[in-house]
């Protein structure tokens, strides 16, 4: 059996709050953030993670670290005087959802030097590595995993217009990495003129876009790939698209990590590598908040990572 290579993940920390219908007040709290959603999936199916984020100082913050740790994500956290960040999350009713941010922090985000000595991929993104004061930690990060020879992936994960420095942050990251993955949500807010034309001739070798409940098409060098949805009875949307990621390079890495992941792959790899993310991302939709049933969990590891 080949042992799987480790992957390192940076991005936000939150405290989710779904909003139960409408009045009064009632949510179901989880732990969430785009990166960190990605890493509970990985670390489930026994990936080894690092995962790098920050928290605050109170005791939502306590528990959010436990939690971490519970799920085995093994986080290197920079903790900073504030409460925990917190999204407010408002479903419609076929289950997507919108956002409110609470995200307290203004000091910067400097990780440790010699933190990914080994990782065979590196992921980012999201709110965080939008933020000007995250962008010299992040841009490190990605220097020191670019020098291990780890395979280097994005995902914007937008949320709203990104301001003119925000793009620039984007399109900065976009000409680094060797996988971007993006909805087609964030394709649309960056590129409003022809948005799948314009993430074609993205530099990276692997573009990914999600397509909600119609699949997901990718570009890998010039060949194309477009897989189908999968039915499912939609509770919510809340990290589908993070789980997604986490099928995606789950399957691309299942035989060691590194950019070299990316020159064998063709283009039935890529096929299947996409229709196991997606049924991984529906059955996210099949739960409250971001998470996965454990039985469909289980059928899924074993369809698609046994042998
Ligand atoms: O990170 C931003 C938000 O997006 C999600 O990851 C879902 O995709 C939520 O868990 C989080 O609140």
């Amino acid at each position: 059996m080949v042992e799987k290579p480790a992957i390192a993940l940076v991005g936000e920390s939150l405290v989710d709050l779904v909003l139960e219908g409408e009045s009064p007040l009632t949510f179901t709290g989880s732990l969430g953030g785009s990166v960190l959603n990605t890493a509970t999936v990985l670390a489930r199916l026994g990936y080894p993670v690092r995962f790098f984020s920050e928290v605050g100082e109170d005791w939502l913050s306590a528990w959010s670290e436990a939690e971490m740790a519970r799920r085995g994500l093994n986080p290197k956290l920079r903790r900073h005087p504030g409460p925990m960040p917190l999204a407010l999350v408002r479903l419609d009713p076929e289950g997507n959802a919108r956002y409110s941010f609470h995200r307290p922090f203004q000091a910067p985000f400097l990780p440790e030097a010699g933190a990914l000595r080994g990782v065979g991929a590196f992921h980012f993104g999201s709110l965080f590595a939008l933020e000007a004061r995250t962008a010299k930690g992040v841009a490190a990060l990605l220097e020191e995993a670019a020098r291990a020879g780890a395979l280097l992936s994005y995902d914007p994960n937008l949320r709203g217009l990104p301001s003119p420095e925000e793009r620039a942050r984007v399109e900065a990251y976009l000409g680094r990495v060797d996988l971007l993955k993006l909805s087609l949500e964030d394709a649309r807010l960056l590129f409003p003129e022809a948005p799948l034309e314009a993430v074609r001739r993205l530099p990276p070798r692997l573009k990914v876009l999600t397509l909600g409940p119609e699949g997901a098409l990718a570009f890998l060098g010039e060949g194309e790939v477009r897989v189908p949805g999968v039915r499912v009875r939609v509770v919510d949307t809340v990290g589908a698209g993070d789980t997604f990621t986490a099928g995606l390079l789950a399957l691309l890495l299942r035989r060691g990590g590194g950019r070299g992941v990316l020159e064998g792959l063709d283009l039935e790899g890529l096929r299947e590598a996409l229709e196991a993310a997606v049924a991984l991302s529906a059955l996210a939709c099949t739960v409250r908040g971001a998470g996965l049933p454990e039985e469909g969990l289980a059928a899924w590891r074993a369809r698609w990572l046994a042998g």
